[in-house]
């Protein structure tokens, strides 16, 4: 039996997976904590990737491993391969103001969306860069190569110090505002424009090429961003719009057109198979969970159940949960509001009902958006730490007015790496079919009233 290794280097953690290659049975798994914050040393995350590969028994096994992970973090490298500074991670907002900046030197967004099918916030990589050359030229000075945390992790597992040896795919290099996927080729002039000069970047694969090897000889995917990966993990068919509750709020859709959304509000990232990947993400999803779990001083699923024991709409209470500034849409500094408060909503149920349906509200604009822009949505997979509450599931689909799909709870990211590896194995146009649990289905009447409060408390 043959095995395959998935990772995901997420926001709050890294979660190994080992599958067997041909029927994607998980065989072993491991965990380990990320750091808080928005600015992590990359070191963090080889040993918390060290950690839980320790914890699923080792690679020396697998015949193919890839890493997928968080989006635009800017790992910047000096000439000898040493991390220059702490990462950015695609939650800082720092560069919020360098986004602005960015936009009106090319003369706005659509110039932008036509450019790279995204539109700068501070979240991508570029903003970031340019943020560095601004704020700490001593640092920017020493830059010689920029990656994106997945990159960064695969050649650290090949053992390579060389910044030729840098690779990365085609999902990732979509989210860094100098690499387009309408056109599978790096803007070095965007590049230079952000940064103020040119950087070496890694070498862009397609969906089976090989990025390097384990100490085994066995080879590493491309990898990806972690919502193309969660795409190829989830087997989404067509119809399908994920919505992952994670850090981030993602809506997303495999597409063969690449959308071209001059608002931003619709990236057009790239996925894992040589199509698209329109998405909307959000800056806050599951840590608003934590958030009110933590205010009520109750664990998740005590939160969950005042949730559903308050009525539908909290009698008026919206939260609108910006309480990390917003992304979707682009209020980098922008805090979380409570509205609607009166002695009847002033509880612990009303309180966790207004943030479960502030938190979704958000994401039901995201696939309104998604929706406008072409993608079909006959149904919604929900996947994430988040899709873990109850609360979350049954009342999703009264604001999504579709039927909810929740496949077993799982680490949805690390398996579609693991898949990625087995598509490498195996060769081929497709990847392999892996067989899956059968989801839960949640089905409701949809409730406009509670999209319509809380679009006037969002304003
Ligand atoms: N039962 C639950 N109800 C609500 N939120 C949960 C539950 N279990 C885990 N979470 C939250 O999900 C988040 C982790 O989800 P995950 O998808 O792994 O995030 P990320 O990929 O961003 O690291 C954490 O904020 C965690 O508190
Ligand atoms: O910024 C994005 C996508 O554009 C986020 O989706 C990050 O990729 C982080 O993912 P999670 O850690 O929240 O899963």
């Amino acid at each position: 039996m043959a095995l395959v290794a998935g990772i995901d280097s997420s926001t709050q953690s890294c979660k190994v997976v080992i599958r067997d290659a041909e029927t994607g049975r998980l065989v072993r798994q491991g965990r380990a904590v990320h750091p808080d914050g928005t600015e992590v040393h990359p070191d963090a995350w080889w040993a918390a990737l060290q950690q839980a590969i320790e914890e699923a028994g080792g690679l020396d096994d697998v015949a193919a491993a890839s890493v997928a992970g968080q989006q635009h973090g800017m790992v910047a490298l000096d000439e000898n391969g040493a991390v220059v500074r702490p990462a950015l991670l695609w939650n800082d907002t720092r560069s919020a103001g360098a986004a602005a900046d960015l936009i009106e030197e090319l003369g706005g967004g659509d110039k932008w969306a036509d450019a790279v099918g995204i539109v700068p916030v501070a979240s991508f990589t570029l903003t970031k860069l340019r943020w560095l050359a601004r704020n700490e030229p001593a640092n920017a000075a020493k830059v010689a190569a920029v990656c994106l945390p997945h990159d960064w992790l695969t050649w650290k597992l090949s053992g390579s110090t060389s910044l030729s040896d840098l690779r990365t795919d085609r999902s990732d290099a979509s989210g860094t505002l100098y690499w387009s996927a309408r056109t599978n080729e790096y803007r070095h002039d965007l590049l230079e424009l952000g940064f103020g000069r040119d950087l070496l970047v890694p070498e862009v694969l397609g969906p089976t090429g090989i990025a390097g090897h384990l100490p085994n000889g066995a080879p590493l995917g491309p990898g990806a961003g972690d919502n193309a990966a969660a795409a190829l993990g989830t087997g989404a068919r067509p119809g399908d719009v994920i919505v992952s509750i994670g850090t981030s709020g993602t809506v997303f859709a495999s597409s063969e057109v690449a959308p071209n959304d001059p608002t931003g509000t619709v990236a057009g990232f790239a996925d894992t198979t040589g199509r698209f990947l329109p998405i909307v993400v959000t800056l806050n999803a599951a840590r608003v969970l934590d958030a009110a779990a933590k205010l009520l001083n109750v664990g998740h699923d005590e939160l969950s159940r005042l949730a559903l024991s308050a009525p539908a709409g909290a009698d008026g209470l919206v939260l609108v949960p910006y309480l990390e500034g917003e992304r979707t849409p682009n209020r980098p500094d922008a805090t979380g509001s409570l509205h609607g408060l009166t002695l009847r909503t002033s509880n612990p149920a009303h309180l966790a009902r207004a943030a479960v349906e502030g938190m979704l509200c958000a994401l039901a604009d995201g696939l309104d958006a998604l929706v406008g822009t072409g993608a079909v949505a006959d149904r919604i997979v929900l996947v994430g730490g988040g899709a873990r509450s109850e609360a979350v599931r049954r009342i999703a689909p009264a604001l999504f007015g579709k039927p909810v799909v929740v496949p077993p709870p799982g680490e949805y990211v690390a398996d579609g790496a693991a898949r990625q590896a087995a598509w490498v194995t195996a060769g081929g146009d497709l990847p392999p079919v892996w067989s899956a649990e059968t989801p839960e289905v949640y089905e409701a009447d949809s409730i406009p009233s509670i999209r319509e409060q809380y679009a006037i408390a969002r304003g």
